[in-house]
């Protein structure tokens, strides 16, 4: 058992038992040492006088008061002391640390007979004897073999060790800090004086080295000031208040005590800091101080102080930040307080009221130099022409532009039809599409080289597929359109109605060979038609396609006309606003050009840019705050925020102060296009590109809206919608669509069923809403969104579009 465990499971009162039994036993002793001490010295005879009565009485009480064993002992070692041996070699001792001295292999034996092969302390020399129990005093020298290593251990094998042999580590009671290691006062070790030797010598060297660095960095800092050429070149340019400001801290900083401390860290926070690396040190030799490492000075400490600054040592245990750009960029600016003055210097504003005229005066001088070097902002707001915008508009001879959406089923055309009439307009050249057919033709697609003109991504190339909007542009004699080729698959709904929502009409796109119209009218024919009424769009062409697949059967296109028109009709479209040609996409039958294909003879209407150029653009709010609903955002090298949308309502100029929502983040027109062109001002119903400066473009996101900033657009979280049920509505989780704008939401309360054509209240609270019904609904949405009266939304759950509307 342990000396530890011993102690923990002492018994007090058998202790005191024992105690009293220990006493009687002591007398016993004595009186044994008594006549021990008589017999020994007798035993002894002329030699007794060799050795004292105290080493008598240690042998015999190590030999049990065995009078010839302590005679032995005593003789060999006192009496007749062996000449003093050469020292052997240290890699033959048995172990260094123990006091007990090994004479003789068979004292050592004998020992072991007589059971006082007890253990040594090598720290006390006191000997514990086999029952545990330490007994206090030095340990007698007792003779114990000159053991080999193999011999010492000769019954310990390298494995398996016998359980009872086994260590049991037990931390100690009181913490090692608090006392010494033998349960001391925890005062330092006492040194031996090589040990002292060595600590001198180290401190010495740390002292000697510290100075040494300190005059290093000194020497390294003085090449770091502001003014030196080549941290001009490196570094942004400061605006005159930071550089005023980084004068005065360099200057408070002279004769500073340097930041952080010289002194070599203790030998722990070496370790802690490198715990792998260290070599450990040896003892006694004069301690080299670790060699500090200096990090490069960072480029705020370079910019920071002076030539004149005092040293600063860069710690290797201290991280040194990096300044990062937008850090940089951040200070590039001046602060708000340097914007108040530099504003009120100009403005020849006067000091508040009650300084004292010493204080004015005193202050004069530094402040007016301070403002002389105030360098507001490098980049300056855009002037604004105060152009009378609305009155230009009228005056201008501009053509009139519209954008219209292509939709319609899956695979209908739609991209190569486009792609066609953009080609017989000339705004693609002959060599492009061929271009385009033969790579198209590498990926056994060349029926889709028209289509490529507009589908652009490597996806919907590889795939076959429109997946997002594709703008494009054209111009007639007399309108400048922009088309926006909406994706026709089903899972791309979000898309086609972010174009929707831009567009001034709709071009139907019908796929009129066998089988395909039927299984399109089931499909996207249908929803895009309703999608389209439900956003607000009130013309459509119907672009009966691919007839050339079925010999220009004027049948099919009548079967195909009367269905549609019928299904127009029914979801809102006037007949006066429907329009059917007959076309061929892929062969240019009736695009631009009247067919010359005898098959058509039966066809005498428009052609397809016929009915475009009739189109009227919806009625322009011009008058209304402005509205800009952002599709793109850009990072051009223009602006710090490019954007591309359409001016849904009010009109804008350059320099305009505009604001973004729902970020509520300020920003000016820098500059604007539309249709692509340079432009001074903008007006509802055209579709542009703004460069906007003083806005972080992370503010900025398609489905944002720009507004007037001193009639903004609202932002909330719930809205009431006039919807029109294309499923069963109830109250439901639905995601939120406008313009290019989702946001999950959910229906929380349906207060009535209306009347479709009246528009009034046929029963309050409907539990649900079926399809084809128009209720009011009340949504929550789980952002707050820029929404208002008068804006179309969508309602979308599980992929389906369930219901669309007008905002109340
Ligand atoms: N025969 C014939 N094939 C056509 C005609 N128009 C398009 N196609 C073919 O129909 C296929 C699909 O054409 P796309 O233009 O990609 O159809 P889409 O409607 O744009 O397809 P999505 O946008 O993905 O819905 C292509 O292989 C075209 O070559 C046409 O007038 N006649």
């Amino acid at each position: 058992m342990s000396r530890h465990r011993a102690i923990r499971n002492l018994d007090y009162e058998e202790v005191l038992d024992e105690y009293e039994v220990d006493l009687q036993e002591e007398e016993e002793n004595r009186l044994l040492m008594e006549q021990g001490v008589v017999d020994v010295r007798s035993a002894l005879d002329t030699e007794a006088s060799k050795v004292t009565k105290e080493q008598i009485e240690e042998a015999l009480w190590h030999y049990y008061f065995d009078v010839d064993k302590s005679v032995t002992y005593l003789t060999n070692k006192f009496i007749n002391r062996p000449a003093p041996k050469a020292p052997k070699p240290a890699t033959q001792k048995p172990t260094a640390t123990i006091s007990c001295e090994f004479e003789d292999s068979s004292d050592w034996a004998e020992n072991n007979r007589h059971g006082l092969g007890g253990r040594c302390s090598p720290q006390t020399g006191s000997r514990q004897d086999d029952v545990g129990f330490w007994v206090s005093g030095s340990c007698p020298s007792y003779p114990l073999p000159q053991a080999s290593l193999p011999a010492l251990f000769h019954d310990m094998p390298w494995g398996n060790i016998p359980k009872d042999r086994e260590s049991v580590l037990i931390p100690p009671v009181v913490p090692r800090s608090r006392c010494g290691l033998l349960g001391g006062t925890g005062a330092a070790p006492k040194m031996t004086k090589l040990q002292a030797l060595a600590a001198a010598r180290k401190k010495k060297a740390q002292e000697k080295s510290s100075e040494q660095e300190v005059e290093q960095t000194r020497a390294q800092m003085t090449g770091l000031s502001v003014s030196s050429s080549s941290t001009e070149k490196e570094n942004m340019p400061l605006s005159g208040a930071f550089s005023k400001r980084l004068k005065t801290s360099s200057s408070t900083a002279q004769g500073r005590v340097p930041i952080i401390p010289t002194e070599p860290r203790s030998e722990s926070e070496q370790q802690s800091a490198n715990p792998i690396t260290r070599e450990p040190e040896a003892v006694g030799e004069p301690a080299q101080a670790p060699p500090v490492k200096k990090a490069q000075p960072s480029a705020f400490a370079q910019t920071l102080f002076s030539s004149h600054t005092p040293a600063i040592t860069i710690r290797q245990d201290v991280v040194t930040l990096g300044l990062a750009p937008s850090v940089l960029e951040a200070f590039s600016k001046p602060s708000p307080d340097d914007i108040v003055l530099a504003a009120q210097a100009k403005a020849g504003k006067k000091p508040p009221a009650g300084q004292s005229k010493k204080s004015k005066s005193s202050n004069t001088d530094s402040l007016s130099s301070s403002v002389s070097e105030l360098k507001i902002d490098d980049t300056p707001l855009p002037k604004s022409r105060n152009i009378n915008v609305l009155s230009e508009f009228e005056k201008s001879t501009k053509k009139k532009s519209a954008s219209f959406v292509v939709v319609g089923h899956v695979d209908a055309g739609k991209s190569t039809m486009m792609g066609r009439l953009l080609l017989d307009l000339g705004v693609v050249d002959q060599r492009t599409v061929e271009k385009l057919r033969k790579e198209a033709h590498t990926i056994g697609k060349s029926s889709f080289a028209l289509a490529w003109v507009l589908d652009q991504g490597s996806e919907e190339r590889t795939r076959g597929v429109t997946i997002d909007i594709a703008t494009n542009r054209f111009e007639t004699e007399t309108t400048a359109f922009t088309i926006l080729d909406a994706p026709g698959h089903r899972d791309f709904i979000p898309n086609m109605i972010a174009g929707a929502s831009q567009a001034d009409f709709a071009v139907l796109v019908i796929d009129a060979s066998t089988g395909a119209f039927e299984s399109g009218l089931k499909g996207q024919t249908k929803e895009h038609s309703l999608l389209l009424r439900s956003m607000g769009v009130a013309r459509i062409i119907v672009a009966v396609n691919k007839l050339d697949m079925v010999n220009w059967s004027q049948e099919r296109f009548d079967e195909i006309k009367n269905q549609v028109s019928g299904f127009l009709s029914a979801t809102g479209f006037q007949k006066m606003n429907i329009a059917f040609v007959p076309v061929s996409g892929l062969h240019g039958d009736n695009m631009v050009k009247k067919s010359e294909n005898p098959a058509v003879g039966w066809y005498t209407g428009p052609t397809l840019i016929e009915e475009l150029e009739r189109s009227e653009p919806s009625a322009r709010a011009t008058k209304k705050p402005l509205r800009v609903n952002i599709s793109e955002v850009f990072r051009t090298q223009q602006s710090q925020a490019t954007v591309s949308g359409r001016v849904d309502a009010g009109s804008l100029q350059m320099g305009d102060a505009v604001l973004v929502q729902p970020a509520t983040e300020k920003a000016f027109i820098k500059s604007i296009l539309v249709d692509e062109a340079p432009a001074d001002w903008a007006v509802a119903g055209q579709s542009v590109v703004l460069h906007l400066s003083h806005i972080d473009p992370m503010h900025v996101k398609s489905g944002d809206i720009i507004c007037d900033p001193n009639k903004p657009i609202p932002k909330d979280k719930t809205f009431t919608l006039k919807a029109l049920a294309f499923d069963f509505l109830m109250p439901m989780q639905v995601d939120v669509h406008r313009g290019r704008l989702h946001s999950a939401g959910k229906i929380i309360a349906m207060p009535a069923l209306l009347d479709k054509t009246t528009g009034g209240v046929k029963k309050k609270n409907p539990r649900l809403v079926k399809p084809g019904e128009v209720a009011r609904v009340r949504v929550e949405l789980d952002d707050q969104v820029p929404l208002e009266a008068g804006q179309r939304v969508v309602l979308r759950s599980g992929g389906e579009t369930i219901a669309a509307g007008l905002l109340e």
